[in-house]
C-alpha cells in the first residue's frame, strides 16, 4: 500500500546551495574586486560569506552602499574579524605592510579558531563552507583548508603581469636579476618568460627594490606567491585579450587559472542582463563626493584629466606641488582626488602658492574621494593620472581612457610598464616627479597624441567588454568556475 503519510525520509529537503567564503586583505583595492566576485557568485545562486576586518566593515557600511546592494541576495552575509591593529593605524603608505604582518600573525590563528568554533560558518539553511576563496597572500587559509579538506581557491587581486614576476622571484634571484637596488635598473630582465625586450629591472614589483636578498618583505611576498600552486585553483581579475601571453606562461605552473575580469564590467553586464540595473561602484571606505560629476557635466568632451593615486599611496608636499604646477601649467582642466591621509607630513599650516590656487579655481576641481568608475566613464574625461593600482588600471582600460602612470610601489611598477610598452595606452612616468615632465606628458596625452591614444584605448575597451559578454572568454571562464563550485556538493 502506498505510504500516504509524508515521513522525513520521503520529504524532499530543498538542496542547500554551495557556500563560498570570500576573504580579501581588508584594504580598498582588494575589497572592491572581491565584492564584485561576491556579487557574481550571488547572481549564480551561490551562498557567500564575505569576511573582512571590523575596521573596514564599519567603513564599508558607512560609505559603501553595500547594505542596499546585497539586500537582494538572501544568501549573502558579512562576517568580521580583527586585523589586529588599532583604529588609528594609518593602514597605508610605508605602514601598509604592518597590515600584512598582523593579518598573518594575529588574524590567521583567530580565523582558524573562528571557523572551527562556528562549524565552518554553517547555520540554518546554510551548509558548512564548501570553498574558501582567499586573498593570494593568505597561505594560512591554504593550511586550514588543506587540514579540513575544504576546497581552496586563491584570488590574487593584481594583474597577471605582476603576479608572474612575483611567482618567478626565486628564478630572478638565481639569475642575479633581483634585488635591483641601484644597480642596472635599466637592464632588460632576461629570466621572466613573456617579458623579453621591454621589461627592465626597474619595472619589476617594488618589493624587488631592496639591497638585501633576505629582505623580509621580498622573502615574504615571494613565499606567499609560490603558495598559489598549492590551491585547487586560482582567479585573476583580467582577461585573455589583455594578458593572454602571460596567462599562458602562468598556466604552465598553475593550470587551473580562471581569468574572469574585468570584474566590475562583468558584474555590470550580468546585472543589466538579469535585472536591467546599472551597477554603480560599492564598497568605498571613504565618502564619495558626487559633486565632481556635476562639475564634469559642464566640461567639454574629453577635456578633463582625472588624477587619483588610489587608497594607499602617499606623496610628500613637494611632490604634490610638482603635480599641481605641472597640471596647471599644462593648461588642461583637471579633477584631482586628494585622499585625506595621502600627503606625508601634512602640517596643515603650509600655504599653497596663491597663483596655484587661483589657476586651480579656473580649471581644476578637487575632491577627497570620487565615484571613480562613474568618473572614468564620464564623457568629459580624456585622460587619467594614476598610480597604476590594478583596479584603477583595468577600470581605465574598460572606460577607454589613456593613462599617465606614476607608480608608488608593489605591482604598480609592472602595471605601468605594460600600459606604456605593451598595451600602448599611456605613458609611464616611473621614478620621476618633475613639473616640466608632468606638463609635457599631460599635453602629449590630452593634446599632441590625443587621437592616437584614444583610438588604441577604445580598441582595448571593446575587447574588455567582449570578454565579459555572452560567449566571451571571461564569461565562459566564470561559468566553468561556477560549475567547479557546484561540483563540490554533488
Ligand atoms: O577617489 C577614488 C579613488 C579610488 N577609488 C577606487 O578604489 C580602488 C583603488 O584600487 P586600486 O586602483 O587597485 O589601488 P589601491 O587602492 O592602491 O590598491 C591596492 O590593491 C591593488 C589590488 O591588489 C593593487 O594593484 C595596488 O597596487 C594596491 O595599492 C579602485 O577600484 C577605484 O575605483 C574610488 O572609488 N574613488
Ligand atoms: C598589502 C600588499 C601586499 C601585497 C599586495 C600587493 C601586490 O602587489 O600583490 C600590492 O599592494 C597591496 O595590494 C598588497
Amino acid at each position: 500500500m502506498a505510504n500516504t503519510e509524508e515521513t522525513p525520509m520521503n520529504r524532499q529537503e530543498p538542496k542547500l546551495s554551495p557556500h563560498v567564503l570570500i576573504f580579501p586583505v581588508p584594504i580598498q583595492g582588494h575589497i572592491n574586486s572581491m565584492l564584485r566576485l561576491a556579487e557574481l557568485l550571488c547572481l549564480s545562486d551561490i551562498d557567500v560569506t564575505f569576511l573582512t576586518s571590523d575596521f573596514s566593515y564599519n567603513r564599508i557600511i558607512k560609505h559603501g552602499k553595500v547594505d542596499s546592494r546585497f539586500a537582494r541576495y538572501p544568501g549573502f552575509r558579512f562576517e568580521t574579524i580583527t586585523d589586529g591593529l588599532s583604529d588609528d593605524h594609518p593602514r597605508s603608505g610605508d605602514r601598509l605592510m604592518d597590515v600584512v604582518s598582523s593579518l598573518k600573525n594575529v588574524t590567521g590563528p583567530l580565523f582558524k579558531e573562528m571557523m572551527v568554533a562556528k562549524n565552518l560558518l554553517a547555520s540554518e539553511n546554510r551548509r558548512p563552507v564548501t570553498c574558501i576563496i582567499a586573498d593570494g597572500i593568505f597561505s594560512f587559509a591554504i593550511d586550514f583548508a588543506t587540514e579540513k579538506r575544504i576546497s581552496i581557491v586563491y584570488f590574487r587581486t593584481t594583474g597577471a603581469c605582476s603576479f608572474w614576476a612575483y611567482f618567478r622571484m626565486q628564478e630572478l634571484i638565481e639569475a642575479d636579476e633581483i634585488p635591483v637596488k641601484g644597480k642596472g635598473m635599466d637592464l632588460l630582465v632576461q629570466s621572466l618568460p613573456g617579458t623579453e625586450g621591454f621589461l627592465r629591472r626597474r619595472d619589476l614589483p617594488g618589493f624587488c627594490r631592496v639591497d638585501d636578498i633576505n629582505d623580509p618583505k621580498l622573502q615574504g611576498i615571494k613565499f606567499e606567491t609560490r603558495q598559489t600552486a598549492r590551491a585547487h585553483a586560482a582567479i585573476l581579475n583580467t582577461f585573455e585579450d589583455l594578458e593572454g601571453p602571460i596567462l599562458s606562461h602562468i598556466r604552465t605552473q598553475i593550470p587551473n587559472l580562471y581569468s574572469i575580469g574585468p570584474l566590475h564590467s562583468h558584474v555590470k553586464f550580468r546585472l543589466e542582463t538579469k535585472t536591467k540595473e546599472f551597477s554603480e561602484s560599492l564598497g568605498s571606505l571613504w565618502e564619495e563626493d558626487r559633486s565632481c560629476l556635476t562639475w564634469l557635466d559642464s566640461q567639454p568632451p574629453k577635456s578633463v584629466i582625472y588624477v587619483s593615486f588610489g587608497s594607499i599611496a602617499i606623496m610628500t608636499r613637494d611632490q604634490l606641488l610638482e603635480f599641481w604646477f605641472g597640471l596647471v601649467n599644462s593648461g588642461q582642466r583637471f579633477l584631482w582626488v586628494m585622499r585625506p591621509d595621502s600627503i606625508a607630513g601634512n602640517d596643515g599650516e603650509s600655504q599653497i602658492p596663491t597663483e596655484l590656487e587661483e589657476a586651480t579655481k579656473a580649471r581644476g576641481y578637487t575632491v577627497d574621494w570620487a565615484p571613480q568608475e562613474e568618473v572614468l566613464n564620464h564623457p568629459a574625461i580624456g585622460g587619467f593620472v594614476t598610480h597604476s593600482g590594478w583596479n584603477s588600471t583595468i577600470e581605465s582600460i574598460v572606460a577607454g581612457v589613456p593613462m599617465i602612470c606614476w607608480p608608488y610601489f608593489a605591482d604598480q611598477m609592472t602595471n605601468s610598464r605594460f600600459v606604456s610598452e605593451v598595451w600602448e595606452i599611456g605613458l609611464d612616468m616611473k621614478d620621476t616627479c618633475d613639473r616640466v615632465v608632468i606638463e609635457k606628458m599631460v599635453r602629449e596625452v590630452m593634446d599632441v597624441k590625443k587621437e592616437e591614444f584614444l583610438e588604441r584605448a577604445d580598441q582595448l575597451a571593446k575587447l574588455a567588454r567582449k570578454s565579459v559578454s555572452e560567449g566571451g572568454s571571461s564569461c565562459c571562464n566564470f561559468e566553468r568556475f561556477v560549475e567547479y563550485i557546484r561540483s563540490l556538493i554533488l
